[in-house]
This record gives C-alpha cells, sequence and structure tokens, in this order.
C-alpha cells in the first residue's frame, strides 16, 4: 500500500508516519527529513537548498521529485510508503503518479490531517522553542501556511477527483488521531 499523509506544517504528519511505519513495515518518505540530512552533512545538495528551506519557501520539484525516485525500490521491497511532506505541489503529484504507473504500482490512498491556523501556529511555537528549527520561528512559519494555501492545497481536488482522499480530524492528542488514521485506512 502507498499512502500519502497530507496537511499543512505542523500537521503532525511525521509524528503519524512513524507510527505507521512500526505498527505496518511501511518506510516513511519525508522529503523535509531528506532535505534537513542533506543540509547537515554539508553535500552540494545540501548548500543548494539550505536557504531556500530557511526562507520557508519549496525547492524546485525536480530535486525532491529526483529525492524520492531515488527510493522508490526501498519503499517497494518494503510493501509500501508513506508520503510525507510530497507531493506539495499539482506538479510533483503528476510525477509521482507517473513514477508509481512506471513501476505497476499507485498511491492507494491519501489521508487529509485537518489543523486549524491557530493549533498549527501554537504548535509550531512549543516545537520552536524545543528544537529550534530555523523554519519554525514565527515569521518564516507564516510564510510557510501562506506557501501551503497557495501551491500544496489545490492539490486536494486532485485527489478528491481520484476518489482518494480521506479527511482526519488532526486536532485531538496523538493517540485520537492515530486511532481516526487506522479506521480510515482499514475501512
Ligand atoms: N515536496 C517538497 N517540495 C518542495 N520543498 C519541500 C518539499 N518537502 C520539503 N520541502 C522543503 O523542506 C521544508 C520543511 O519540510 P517539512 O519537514 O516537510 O516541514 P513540515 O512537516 O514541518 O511542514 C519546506 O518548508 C520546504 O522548504
Amino acid at each position: 500500500m502507498n499512502l500519502i499523509l497530507f496537511g499543512p506544517p505542523a500537521a503532525g504528519k511525521g509524528t503519524q508516519a512513524k507510527r505507521l511505519v512500526e505498527g505496518r513495515g511501511m518506510v516513511q518518505l519525508s522529503t523535509g527529513d531528506m532535505l534537513r540530512a542533506a543540509i547537515a552533512s554539508g553535500s552540494e545538495l545540501g548548500l543548494k537548498v539550505k536557504d531556500v528551506l530557511a526562507r520557508g519557501d519549496l525547492v524546485t520539484d525536480e530535486i525532491v521529485i529526483a529525492l524520492i525516485e531515488a527510493r522508490l525500490p526501498e519503499a517497494e521491497a518494503a510493501g509500501g510508503a508513506i508520503f510525507d511532506g510530497f507531493p506539495r505541489t499539482v506538479a510533483q503529484a503528476e510525477a509521482l503518479d507517473a513514477m508509481l504507473a512506471k513501476r505497476g504500482a499507485k498511491i492507494d490512498s491519501v489521508i487529509r490531517l485537518k489543523v486549524d491556523d491557530a493549533a498549527l501556529t501554537d504548535r509550531i511555537g512549543k516545537r520552536f522553542a524545543e528544537q529550534g528549527r530555523a523554519d519554525d520561528n514565527p515569521e518564516t512559519f507564516k510564510d510557510r501556511l501562506a506557501v501551503y494555501n497557495r501551491q500544496t492545497a489545490p492539490l486536494l481536488p486532485y485527489y478528491e477527483g481520484q476518489g482518494k482522499l480521506t479527511e482526519v480530524d488532526g486536532m485531538g492528542d496523538i493517540a485520537a488521531v492515530a486511532a481516526a488514521i487506522d479506521a480510515a485506512l482499514d475501512a
């Protein structure tokens, strides 16, 4: 099974993806984690994307599509992927469909975690205080939310049109959201 966890920044995608990895043996493919690892390693890619992440902008479709494509064999071997933070643009979604189709696979389900902006801002304030991730500072976070609304939210009709979208209330605690995701997946 291939699953997309969809939602705004700080919606809880990474937390829920990690739980699904443990519970279902799938592979988490987080473009945010991959990009941060590239930055931490000081690689050429890391140097190229560092300022983009710090600004809260999206890196190019080309870069993230290549990162994902390189990991698809591993996900296939594990029996499925949880895409977390990818796709973020319609072009990325179309590329993902094409890459999977080439391998005789597809996206089975898109889970949208719904969390209102006030709760997101509150969560990110806490994460910034705890982890100090530069792009979690309040000003940059506002920009990331705007980028989400402008470039990523248009993916909702894309997946709704494919009949793959399920909405899950992401406002509850971690266990409640996990239960709602499980219910959606096992329905
Ligand atoms: N699919 C993507 N396309 C373009 N940029 C991306 C993508 N995934 C991650 N990024 C970059 O990495 C940053 C952090 O992403 P991520 O860790 O998914 O954040 P969060 O889950 O907190 O929203 C984004 O703001 C963006 O700059």
